[in-house]
Parts: C-alpha cells; sequence; structure tokens
C-alpha cells in the first residue's frame, strides 16, 4: 500500500454471493478524503450488498478493505463506526418517542470520548464532553437544514425529514467516511436541496463520501466520481460527464443520454 493510500477507504476485489447466486464479483474503488464517489445502477445490481460488506454488516467471501492504512475486511459495524466509517440505511427508523435533538445526540454519543465511571459520577469532563456533543449534534442538524426541528418529537416529522434528521444523526458521530444509501429518497425538491448543500459542506471539511442515489441528477451535479455497478461487476467509472455518455450505461442503465 502507497503512503497515499493510508489516508482512504480501499476496496480491492470484493465477491459475495448469496446461495449460487453471486452478488459481487471482483468489485474495487477507493475513496478519499474529501472526496464524493456516486454509486449507481440498476435495481439489483449490488449496491446495497456492496455498502453491506464494507461497513461489516456482511462478511465478504473474497477481497480486502483498507481503511486509512489498516486492513478493516471482517471488522464489527460498530468498530468500523469507531475507526470513522458510518452508513445511512436505505429505510433509517428514528426513536420516535425521542426528540429530533435526542435521536441526533445518539449518535454524537457514538464517537463520545468520556467513559462510563466519568458518567457516572458526573465529572466535570462528563459535563463538558455533554455539550461538545450536544453542539456537534446542533451542527449537524444544522447542516441539513434541520435545526429549527431540535424539540420536535420524531414521530411528528415528514419522511422527508425523517430522512434529513437520520443523516444528521450520522454527521454528528463525526465520521471520516460515510456511505450513503439511497439518502434523497422520498425527498422533495427543497429537502434534496438541502441535503445536497449539507453533503457538499461534510465533504469540504475532507470527510469522503459514498453516495447510492437514483436520483441521477443529484449524483452527476453532487460527485467527483460515479462508479456503476450492473451485475455486481463494475461497468464504468469514472467523472460524471464521462460516465453519462459511456456506451454501457447508457445502454444499460441510463436508457438514453443524460
Ligand atoms: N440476504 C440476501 N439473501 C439472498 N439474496 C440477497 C440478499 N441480499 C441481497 N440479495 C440479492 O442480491 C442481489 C443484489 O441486491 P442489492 O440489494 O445489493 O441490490 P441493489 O443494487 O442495492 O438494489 P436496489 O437498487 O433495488 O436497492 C439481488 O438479486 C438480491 O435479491
Amino acid at each position: 500500500m502507497s503512503g497515499d493510500e493510508r489516508g482512504g477507504l480501499t476496496v480491492a476485489r470484493l465477491s459475495r454471493s448469496f446461495g449460487g447466486l453471486q452478488v459481487l464479483r471482483d468489485v474495487s474503488f477507493r475513496l478519499n478524503p474529501g472526496q464524493v464517489v456516486g454509486l449507481i445502477g440498476p435495481n439489483g445490481a449490488g449496491k446495497s450488498t456492496l455498502i453491506n460488506c464494507v461497513t461489516g454488516a456482511l462478511t465478504p467471501d473474497g477481497g480486502d478493505i483498507w481503511l486509512n492504512g489498516a486492513w478493516a475486511t471482517g471488522r464489527s459495524p460498530d468498530a468500523l463506526c469507531r475507526s470513522g466509517l458510518s452508513r445511512t440505511f436505505q429505510h433509517a427508523r428514528l426513536l420516535e418517542e425521542l426528540t429530533v435533538l435526542d435521536n441526533v445526540l445518539v449518535g454524537a454519543h457514538v464517537r463520545g470520548r468520556v467513559g462510563l465511571v466519568s458518567a457516572a459520577l458526573r465529572l466535570p469532563s462528563h459535563r463538558r464532553e455533554e455539550i461538545r456533543l450536544h453542539e456537534c449534534a446542533m451542527h449537524a442538524l444544522d447542516l441539513v437544514g434541520c435545526g429549527h426541528l431540535a424539540d420536535t418529537p420524531a414521530h411528528a416529522l415528514t419522511t422527508g425529514q425523517q430522512r434529513l434528521v437520520s443523516v444528521a444523526r450520522v454527521l454528528a458521530s463525526d465520521p471520516r467516511f460515510v456511505l450513503l444509501d439511497e439518502p434523497a429518497a422520498g425527498l422533495d425538491d427543497t429537502e434534496t436541496g438541502a441535503l445536497a448543500d449539507a453533503l457538499r459542506q461534510v465533504a469540504a471539511g475532507d470527510v469522503g463520501l459514498l453516495i447510492i442515489e437514483h436520483h441521477l441528477e443529484l449524483i452527476m451535479e453532487l460527485c467527483d466520481e460515479v462508479l456503476v455497478l450492473a451485475g455486481g461487476g463494475v461497468v464504468a467509472s469514472g467523472p460524471p460527464a464521462v460516465v453519462r455518455s459511456h456506451p454501457a450505461v447508457v445502454d444499460a442503465y441510463l436508457g438514453t443520454p443524460a
């Protein structure tokens, strides 16, 4: 592994089957700090399986994952999250009886620095940490345009607001890399705009983002690189302008030149 690969997420020749069905075959990509990579492909192409393997929910059958220079294949989702690799889910569920702020604080606590003993004894270090986490949570909510909803119970949110808050919950964990599974699904145009602005700001803070999306315009507008998955393999990759006119993409996925 070369020196400049040590500060990123590297996925090399990842494979995964379910029974006799090979869902991923030799998938490789790299995500650098501050880079936004889009992952597109038809339904069933293997996008969610890829995220599940990279974030530890599934064990790949073959291939390697490196996170900041450390071999990360097979590590648990919790361990990866503590190392700065987080994800959002296609159908994220909030804790409905809690307020929006408390939901986001759950994310912030994932990487809290003060242990149980300090918390139980209510030491000053615990109090300072609580203030810091509260600020992180509010900052994440402001980023996605939901700061005004902090005191609202989660069950009172629209579907779009729930999605934005679930993105804020992940951002509050102060990740270095985030894998987002269809973050714009169910958002209206205003919410999609707020999401795009938030993700740009997050990436500008040197966070690497991998975004699965069916909303192609969002992908083409937001991403530095796009990876196209079909039948479990990468059929095209490169800058958006190159990928959108790639013959394999036009034929197999977009149908007509975008
Ligand atoms: N746990 C599982 N057991 C068996 N087959 C699975 C499992 N998870 C996924 N698959 C199959 O793997 C293939 C890829 O699924 P995956 O959800 O990764 O695709 P996707 O590209 O994310 O699709 P979508 O865009 O519809 O979410 C599909 O054929 C799916 O049925």
